[in-house]
């Protein structure tokens, strides 16, 4: 039987150090709107088990929607070019918008759709991600909360895909690069 194991270095987060970490995500989180009832917005597909997860270490009334978003495709490399695949069906104008995110790499994700949410007129507008890898970054993108910061590999697992498989790894690893084979 072919295991996705197979194609890992190393595990990086184990499922346990994630789950210690979401929590006082979520401890801090839910301090920050005690008094609000902000929008939860996933970025998926990457952002799904860390939303899952984080809300649910969030104690506070809140709500959730979802954007489709993609640049990698199938690549290591980011294509910078942001495609959106599914807009947000809540209006964000007044609201304190909460954007959650598996990974920051370049940025260039987060910077296209802060920008576009940015004109829709929120109340607030912050983000979290789960990992930070600022070594790559190529546009100026400051996270508000960063669950990990990230050495300069390329990660898969907990929502983290290479060609849109080993999401479903229950911890982060670093992907053998003889499985991509591609220059980084
Ligand atoms: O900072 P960046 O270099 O832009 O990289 C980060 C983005 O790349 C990944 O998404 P991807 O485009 O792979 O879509 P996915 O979430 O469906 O995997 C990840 O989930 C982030 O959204
Ligand atoms: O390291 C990564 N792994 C998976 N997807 C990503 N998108 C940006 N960086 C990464
Ligand atoms: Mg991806």
């Amino acid at each position: 039987m072919e295991s996705l194991l197979d194609d890992i270095q190393s595990v990086l987060y184990s499922a346990e150090d994630i789950r210690r970490r979401v929590k006082e995500l979520g401890a801090e989180l839910s301090s920050w709107y005690r008094d609000e009832v902000p929008l939860v917005v996933g970025i998926l597909k990457g952002a799904s088990y860390f939303l899952a997860d984080l809300t649910r270490e969030m104690p506070i009334p809140l709500e959730i929607d979802y954007m489709v978003v993609s640049s990698y495709g199938t690549s290591t490399r980011s294509s910078g070019v942001v495609r959106i695949l599914k807009d947000l069906d809540y209006d964000i104008s007044g609201r304190h918008v909460l954007l959650v995110e598996d990974i920051i790499d370049t940025g260039l994700t987060l910077r296209y759709l802060v920008d576009i949410l940015a004109r829709r007129n929120p109340k607030s507008l912050k983000i979290v991600t789960l990992l930070d890898k600022p070594a790559r970054r190529k546009v100026d993108l400051v996270p508000d909360l960063v669950g990990f910061t990230a050495p300069d590999e390329f990660l898969v697992g907990y929502g983290l895909d290479y060609a849109e498989r080993y999401r479903n790894l229950p911890f982060v690893g670093i992907l053998k690069s003889r499985v991509y084979a591609e220059q980084r």
